[in-house]
């Protein structure tokens, strides 16, 4: 079986013209600050996308960018104002940080009305007991990826691999509100290759290039890749090894041009929703 490629830049193009038409009927521009400090290499590409998505979809959208000594204490104070500005209706604060900023301090900070990460614990603990909340972008966009192949959720198996805060956990807890069977599995984790053979669904996000190999694919499976990796050769691979597992999957999301745009299409959606819950429009 060769798999079908979901194509993430096109279902993103068309979430994103959705809500550039809401933006539209709203009659303001939904404000967005991302706010980086320093220029760690993994956000560069990042933050000129979603520049350039905001503003294509009608938010008003902005970058601080803050220099790498940034303290912690002016960093928190940047993130007060912004709470207290009623033009911004999400935040987005750029990780990593560099060392010397407790990034959970920072995270918390944030007002979590304005949190369109949607990694504030009030945001990840509603998200957790099935509450509405603002849900992190990227496993909300693999959930986006799901329904565009067709892919069915409920009862079938899911295997999530990794289990960051940004991506392992919340694709878990949606997956399961989806009713999907899920397994977390990690880089402890003994025989990952048989684990994940058991997915109907796999969604690798482990950050590690290739990790998963063809023979790790269950014959059909939908396989999400979420991992971004830059090779030496200035190659961009995912977690996935695409050219084997294309052979077994039944669907399949290719690195760059799957989940990446999804990220920055949700980021757009959390940002509407945000500004529609504070605003009451
Ligand atoms: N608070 C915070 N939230 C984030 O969501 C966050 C962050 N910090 N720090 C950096 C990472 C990285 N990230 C990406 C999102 C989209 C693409 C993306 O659009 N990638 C394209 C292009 C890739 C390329 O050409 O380099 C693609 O995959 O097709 C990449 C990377 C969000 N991050
Ligand atoms: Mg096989």
């Amino acid at each position: 079986m060769t798999a079908r490629i979901i194509d993430g830049k096109a279902v993103a193009a068309t979430l994103r013209a959705g809500l550039a038409e809401r933006v539209k009927s709203l009659g303001f521009a939904p404000g967005l600050r991302v706010v980086r400090v320093g220029d760690d290499p993994a956000s560069g590409v990042y933050v000129r996308n979603k520049d350039r998505a905001a503003q294509q979809a009608g938010f008003d959208s902005a970058t601080i960018q803050l220099p790498e000594d940034t303290t912690e204490a002016a960093l928190l104070a940047v993130v007060r104002q912004l709470n207290e500005d009623p033009a911004v209706d999400g935040i987005l604060v750029q990780l990593p940080l560099p060392a010397h900023i407790r990034a959970d301090a920072v995270i918390q900070a944030v007002d979590p009305a304005k949190d369109v990460d949607g990694f504030h614990a009030i945001n990840a603990g509603k998200l957790a007991i099935g509450q509405p909340a603002l849900t992190p972008c990227t496993p909300k966009g693999v959930m986006h990826l799901l329904a565009a192949a067709g892919a069915s959720l409920r009862g079938a198996r899911a295997v999530v691999l990794g289990r960051s805060n940004i991506v392992g956990k919340p694709m878990a807890a949606l997956l399961l509100a989806a009713d999907a069977t899920v397994t977390v599995v990690h880089s402890r984790t003994q025989n990952l290759a048989t684990e994940c053979r058991r997915a109907d669904i796999l969604v690798a996000a482990v950050g590690r290039p290739e990790l998963v190999r063809g023979d790790w694919i269950e014959e059909g499976a939908t396989v999400i890749d979420v991992g971004i990796n830059r090779l030496p050769n200035g190659r961009l691979v995912g977690d996935v090894a695409f050219d084997e597992a294309v052979q077994h999957a039944g669907a399949i999301t290719p690195v760059p041009g799957g989940v990446g745009p999804m990220t920055i299409a949700c980021l757009l959606e959390n940002t509407l929703e945000a500004a529609i819950a504070r605003r009451g429009a």
